[in-house]
């Protein structure tokens, strides 16, 4: 089980036990918070930007690092970018996990490299779409899901950071996408196989369209389709699923990262609260 430990949010932060525990920490052996007397109405931006800075502080220069895909990974890339750039870190290889992310981090001379090229990562750093008591994680709304599974696996320390409202019960409980990373050849075929694997949990399975108002769909980086599952209910047993769902002919990745982070950070409303197994 994840236990959690709190920094501050400025000098001015006072600690206070959190007097009604949220859902999400029920199961901890500890549930505290800060709470600032004045504490600011931080933006979820904001909130992303405290959770990827204090991730950075974890970057020793040297280090081969995975550099995740997303809105929060991005602050996490320009915190390197600025770090480089001011001498502060030096030697920093970027393993990027998606086109985007690579354009970023180019544009802030962040050295890169691959996988093949360095195939041990010291550490990844990556947002993710939930998060569960156990720190097993959904990935992929960004589409990102394969090159990020990739380079996380190969990666010593995974660090996850995210805004409060990534933080869910049960995986697949946000009743938002779980995206499963398909062929393009017979698509509909696995879109229809899905949803009756998980026919008792509710689930609707529907192709990512591109999102420019066309029918099109979204072709990833590595030019496949996402078919996203819709559960009415929280996934019971993720690993069965997850081995369930790569079992299946033409499907090339899932985005239920089970086992995966090593610590998560989460930025609320109250504070930065860093959760570790
Ligand atoms: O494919 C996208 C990635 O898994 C992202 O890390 C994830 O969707 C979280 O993105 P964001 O930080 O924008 O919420």
């Amino acid at each position: 089980m994840a236990s959690l430990s709190f920094l501050h949010l400025s000098s001015a932060t006072r600690f206070t036990p959190r007097a009604t525990p949220l859902n999400h920490r029920a199961r901890t052996q500890k549930s505290f918070s800060i709470r600032s007397q004045s504490a600011p109405v931080l933006s979820q931006d904001e909130l992303k930007k405290l959770a990827a800075d204090k991730a950075v502080e974890s970057v020793k220069s040297g280090m081969v690092l995975g550099l995740g895909t997303g809105s929060t990974a991005a602050f996490v890339v320009d915190k390197l970018g600025q770090l480089l750039s001011t001498g502060q870190l030096s030697n920093i290889v970027g393993i990027p996990t998606s086109k985007r992310t690579q354009e970023q981090a180019a544009s802030l001379n962040i050295p890169l490299s691959t996988l093949d090229l360095h195939p041990h990562i010291d550490l990844a750093i990556d947002g993710a779409d939930e998060v569960d008591p156990n720190l097993d994680l959904v990935k992929g709304r960004g589409g990102a899901l394969l090159r990020e599974k990739m380079v996380e696996a190969a990666s010593s320390s995974f660090i996850v950071v995210a805004d409060d409202s990534k933080l869910v019960s049960g995986l697949g409980g946000s009743g938002l996408a779980m995206p499963v990373e398909v062929v393009q050849f017979c698509w509909k075929y696995n879109l229809v196989r899905l949803e009756g694997l998980f026919k008792e949990l509710g689930c609707e399975a529907k192709l990512r369209l591109a999102g420019d108002g066309s029918e099109k769909p979204y072709v990833t980086d590595n030019m496949n389709y996402i078919v996203d599952l819709y559960f009415k209910n929280p996934i019971k047993d993720g690993f069965a699923a997850g081995k369930e769902i790569s079992a299946m002919e033409g499907v090339v990745e899932h985005g239920l990262f089970l086992g995966m982070a090593t610590s998560v950070i989460i930025a609320g409303k109250t504070g930065v609260e860093v959760m570790t197994k």
